[in-house]
């Protein structure tokens, strides 16, 4: 059977009569257009213009002049392995993630898609492969919030209002049963396998880990968790919330990224024959020292991200690394030799996972190429020696942008096209924060003599 064939068999079975084209902007936001099932099943050629892949997050064109034409358009090629069903539809319809392709044939290079695809090839190089597991944090927000108020968390259908923390209880699972038993269905229709699933430590904050697997597999499961997250969310009359820090005083979401990289028989490459572990274990996590500072923008794209980054929550505030311990930003879980692998643990979960994935890896190929030799080890808790045990981290969006703009680790591995355009949509982004005039400016300073 032809592959025409096989997708209007899986169309024709679901009752499916249009297919959502997704593909990832910028900030992972899904955005793309709507096919007849029909001209689907065709293969009929779709387009969409470039300047999509570098909207802001409220879409506004950024002030970037592409090399060329004004605004080209770029072909949008299926990635069949994730056409299924939307879960969430009321009348059959399937979605399925693109490839973005400029005219001349060539992967569009600002496309997230195409830069993570472009750092795993370095990989292939070596003929070795990463295997990763996004962890993914979030919260739920009661019905009825607007911007303008601080978030409410929901409040519990028994009651009990969701007012204190509640980290790892089940009564705060059972709460939302309803909606959780949806959310597990559609992540079993798309293919998204969850490994565990917490209440976290904020009120209405929950974790839900990915299974490990490919990293450009993952990328795509996060966006599809995401997103069906956010669409069941409002069927049941909450708003899930995929900001670094919502709520002040409380925990931020992350997004940890557990990595480890594998050869082509399997092998962790992290783990001699003897257990122990390797050089090319400590270059990673050197890589991870070296590159995550001046790839900052990619984990902690929004000025809201580095409000995430407080003591005593555990979100690290440094680049330190060491065994199991929490208050580090690159952890290494204990675990047997075939699981050894590095947790880089300053990812929002606001990043997008298929940048925050290749910028990740890419610091850590980095150090095994340029064999760099990671910091000691730091031991206990190193909340306070910021800089002493390890680097340190950009703490603002501008001072992240600055370091990314002048990172040479940041155009050799991304494409300088790509740095160029993901700066200029930041730029854009952070105008429009200065735009604003906040509450805390009225409180602190409107009574200044
Ligand atoms: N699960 C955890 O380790 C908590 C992480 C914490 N919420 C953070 O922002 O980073």
């Amino acid at each position: 059977m032809s592959t025409n064939d096989k997708i209007s068999e899986f169309l024709d079975q679901h009752g499916i009569r249009e297919v959502e084209c997704l593909v990832p902007d910028i900030n992972g936001v899904p955005r793309g257009k709507g096919l007849p099932a029909k001209a689907f099943a065709s293969g009929a050629e779709l387009r969409l213009c470039r300047a999509v892949a570098i909207h802001t997050v409220t879409g506004e064109w950024a002030d970037y002049q592409y090399s060329g034409e004004g605004d080209p358009d770029m072909k949008l090629e299926p990635v069949l392995d994730t056409l299924k069903p939307v879960p969430w539809a009321s009348r059959p319809r399937a979605l399925c993630i693109h490839d973005c392709v400029d005219l001349d044939g060539t992967p569009t290079p600002i496309a997230p898609r195409t830069v993570l695809k472009n750092v795993l090839a370095r990989y292939q190089q070596h003929g070795w492969s990463p295997v990763v597991a996004p962890e993914l944090e979030f919260y739920l927000l009661a019905a009825g919030n607007t911007p303008e108020a601080p978030f409410q968390p929901f409040s519990g259908p028994r009651g009990r209002a969701e007012i204190g923390n509640q980290g790892f209880t089940l009564g705060g699972l059972n709460d939302l049963a309803a909606f959780w038993d949806e959310v597990y269905a559609a992540l079993e229709t798309l293919d998204v396998p969850a490994d565990t699933f917490v209440h976290e430590l904020g009120p209405a904050q929950y974790e839900i880990n990915l299974l490990h697997g490919n990293a450009l597999q993952l990328a795509d499961q996060t966006l599809l968790f995401k997103y069906a997250l956010r669409e069941i969310g409002f069927k049941h009359g909450l708003q899930v919330v995929f900001m670094a820090k919502p709520l002040a005083g409380e925990p931020g979401s992350s997004m940890h990224i557990h990595q480890s990289v594998v050869d082509a028989h399997g092998n962790n490459i992290f783990s001699a024959a003897d257990g122990q572990p390797t050089e090319l274990f400590y270059q990673f996590i050197a890589g991870q020292q070296q590159g995550i500072p001046e790839l900052m923008p990619l984990f902690c794209p929004h000025v809201n991200s580095y409000r995430r980054f407080a003591k005593h929550m555990a979100a690290p505030v440094n680049l330190s690394w060491g065994y199991d311990n929490r208050t580090v930003g690159i952890r290494i879980p204990r675990s047997g030799a075939a699981a050894r692998r590095v947790e880089n643990r300053i990812p929002g979960c606001d990043a997008n996972p298929y940048l925050a994935l290749a910028a990740s890896l890419a610091s850590g190929l980095h150090g095994i190429e340029q064999q760099l030799k990671p910091t000691a080890e730091a031991e206990g808790t190193v909340f306070n020696q910021e800089g002493e045990t390890g680097p340190s981290l950009p703490r603002t969006l501008d001072s992240a942008l600055e370091r990314m703009g002048q990172s040479k680790l940041a155009r050799e591995w991304l494409g300088a096209e790509f740095v160029d355009s993901y700066i200029a949509v930041k730029e854009t982004e952070m105008a429009s924060f200065w735009h604003e005039v906040t509450p805390w400016e009225r409180r602190y300073l409107g009574n200044l003599v």
